[in-house]
Formats: structure tokens, sequence, C-alpha cells
């Protein structure tokens, strides 16, 4: 088995979105700016054989539709993958053969674990799970030696045509099994998160999302900016969109309905289709990339472009809408607080990289960002009412 570097085949994102350092007004940064492949957090799919690993990272981050994942191959050697769309959210995914074995001298476990930001273990939800509990537990029970930070997230997955009292019991038993098995090896304070999730619908982006927002130290500053945008701007809900591979990476502290998401993936997918018609594929978003969509039921879908990778997307009430200026208003403070979030960031990372230092020490300095935006920063909007 070899760990090398793989140039996957499969078609990757339009070349035009980019998938290399960024700044937030989209200019291109220094190959080292923001870090080298190494020092990304790393995110690792494993699981047994033909438990979906491959299908997930294609669909999500490759624009892969589902059915195609019938024609996958059996994974035979670990794949790395570069996720480089946006200042904040930049790691490697590597998607590991079902067959691997811990035991196997070529197994560098230090190597593997020892950057992991997190790891997605893949049940199928369809299949016998008894083995695949087995490996979980050995897998964790590795992984944790290694390295004590990691984010543990199983996917309970393939849970398409089986009914919600179905999907509620494999999540159940699931959990107490797998909790069970960590007690007994006297491992009780170990966090784990469970997602049912299917590539036929929108609940392994969302289940994604999760993932990906815990590897974002930013992540309370982007959701304070919202939970202070979207009150005095009379939205209900916000979404703020990698529009390349529809992961929201903040939302505002409200419980976040499927629906809503669902809608607000579909109105990204709309804009980029109905503008790719009318202009070239690289500026089917940009600057200027806006829309608005009344639905029937007196509700408005309003997006506006934040960065070159970026959206927000915004989710409210036909009368609220009444007072477009104020929205756009508060709008433009959330931005410029985004970027200046994005400024400290990149500020941050070019000391870290001199001192030698790892990205992780970048969650240390949350509370100080935190601080200095809730002074300055979106407070200033304007209340629509
Ligand atoms: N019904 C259903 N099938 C899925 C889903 N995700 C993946 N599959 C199917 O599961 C099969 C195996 O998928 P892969 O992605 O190749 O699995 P893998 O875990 O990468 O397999 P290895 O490379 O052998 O470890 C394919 O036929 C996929 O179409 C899902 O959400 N629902």
């Amino acid at each position: 088995m070899s760990y090398d570097d793989d140039d996957y085949p499969a078609d990757t994102f339009p070349k035009d979105f980019g998938y290399r350092a960024y700044n937030q007004d989209g200019l291109e940064l220094e190959p080292n700016a923001t870090g080298n492949s190494e020092t990304k957090p790393r995110i690792l799919l494993m699981g047994m054989r033909r438990s979906g690993k491959s299908s997930i990272q294609k669909v999500v981050f490759h624009k892969m539709s589902p059915n195609e994942t019938l024609f996958l191959e059996s994974t035979s050697k670990i794949v790395k993958d570069d996720i480089n769309n946006s200042s904040f959210v930049q790691f490697q995914i590597w998607d590991f053969p079902g067959q691997i074995d811990f035991f196997e001298p070529t197994f560098d476990s230090d190597m593997i674990f020892g950057g992991c930001g997190a790891l997605v273990f893949v049940i199928d939800a369809k299949d016998d799970y008894n083995e695949a509990l087995t490996k979980f537990k050995n897998t964790v029970l590795q992984a944790y030696k290694v390295n004590q930070r990691i984010k543990f997230e199983v996917f309970i997955h393939k849970v398409d045509g089986i009914s919600d009292d179905s999907k509620m019991e494999s999540q159940r038993d699931i959990h107490q099994r797998s909790s069970d098995d960590l007690s007994e090896a006297g491992l009780n304070q170990i966090h784990l998160s469970f997602h049912l999730t299917s590539i036929y619908d929108h609940s392994i982006f969302e289940a994604f999302s999760k993932v990906v927002q815990k590897l974002i130290p930013q992540l309370p500053t982007l959701e304070n900016l919202l939970n202070i945008f979207i009150p005095n701007s009379g939205i209900e809900k916000a979404f703020l969109f990698d529009v390349v591979s529809k992961i929201y990476i903040a939302t505002d502290s409200s419980p976040v309905d499927m629906q809503t998401y669902e809608l607000c993936c579909d109105m990204i997918d709309v804009v980029i289709d109905l503008s790719s018609i009318y202009s070239s594929e690289e500026t089917a978003f940009d600057s200027g990339s806006s829309s608005l969509i009344k639905l029937n039921n007196n509700t408005i879908l309003y997006l506006r472009e934040v960065n070159k990778f970026l959206a927000l997307v915004c989710i409210l009430r036909e009368e609220n809408f009444n007072r477009q200026g104020v929205i756009d208003y508060n709008f433009i403070c959330f931005r410029d607080a985004i970027s200046e979030v994005f400024e400290l960031r990149l500020k941050r990372q070019k000391q870290l990289e001199n001192n030698g230092q790892d990205d992780d020490d970048l969650l240390d300095e949350q509370a100080l960002i935190r601080h200095g935006h809730d002074a300055g920063g979106i407070s200033r909007a304007q209340p629509i009412n």
C-alpha cells in the first residue's frame, strides 16, 4: 500500500473558481501565504469497503452526480485531495481504502493521525454494521493515542429509502454501542458526533458543513456577526456559503431547518447556472453577483456576493424587504467585518509561519478576535424598524 500523492483523475471544480490561495478580494496569494498542504488541517475518510467514502468526497467536492458514483472503482491506496476554495476553508481530504490495516508495518499512525483535524468514519446503514463498529473502535483507539485533538464524526450513511423510524433506531443503536465500546476501553471522555447522511439529498452537504465548521477557528466570530446582522435586517435565517461546494461555513445560532438549507443550496445552483448562460464561466460569480427570488408563500430568498468564494443567502418575509436599503447597508457592514476577520487571520497565519508554529494556535486567538469585532464591526448595523 502506498501513501503517495495522487493526481485525482476525475473532474474537479472548474479551474476558474481556483483552488489555490486567495485573499478576501480574490487576489491570488504567494504559494506559501496560507500555509502549504502539510500544515493544512486534514480530514480523514475511513470506514469499511463500499461504505461510500469516495462517493461522498466526489459528490461534495467534485460535483459528481450521485448516480455516477455507481461506477466508482474501489480505492486501493490513500487518495489525498487538496481543498483550497476559500481563505476560510482550506484543508486536505484523505480517502482511505476500506481494507486498510492499522497493524501493517507501512501504516504510519503518527504521520496519518498527527496532523488530522477530523476523522469521518462512514458506516453503511443498509449493511450489517457489526464489523464496522469493531473497526471504528480500533480506529478511534489508534487515532486518540496519537492525537487527542481529533474530532470524531460518524456518518451513518446511505439512509436514502430508509424510513424515519429505522434511521432513528440505527442512529440510537450505533451511538449506544460505539459509546459502550469506548467506555469499556476506558475512553469515556471522547466525544463522538453522529450524522445521518445520503449522497442522494442535501444531508451529506449539511453533515460535511458541520465537520468543516469545527475546523474554522473563527466560527464563533462569524456566528456572532450573523446574529447581529439578522435581527437588525428583518431576516429569518442566513447562511454563509462556500459557493463551489455548497458547504455553509457559518449560520446564525437559530436552529437549521433542512428545507431552508435545501432552498438556499438550490438558489446557488440557479444563480450560477443562469449566470453561466449569459457570461463566461470565470464571471459566473463575481463582485456584482446578487439575486432575489420571490417564493409563492410571501418569502424572499436574497443572495449577495461576499467575496470570490463566499455568498450570503438570506431568507426573509416579503414585507421586510420593503426596506431593502437598510438590509443592503447592514450587509455592507457585515461584509467589511468579514474581510477584517480574513485580514487578521492572514496576518496571524504569516506570523505563525515565521515562528514555525502550527495553525491550531489560532484557536487561542479566538476570544481576542471576537471581542475586536463586537466592538467595531457589525454592531454599527442599522435596525430595520
Ligand atoms: N444508496 C446509496 N448508495 C450510495 C451512497 N453513497 C455511496 N453509495 C454507493 O455505494 C457504493 C460504494 O461507494 P464507494 O464510494 O466506492 O465506497 P468506498 O467506501 O469508497 O469503497 P472502497 O474504495 O472499496 O473502500 C457505490 O455503488 C455508490 O454508488 C448513498 O448515500 N446511498
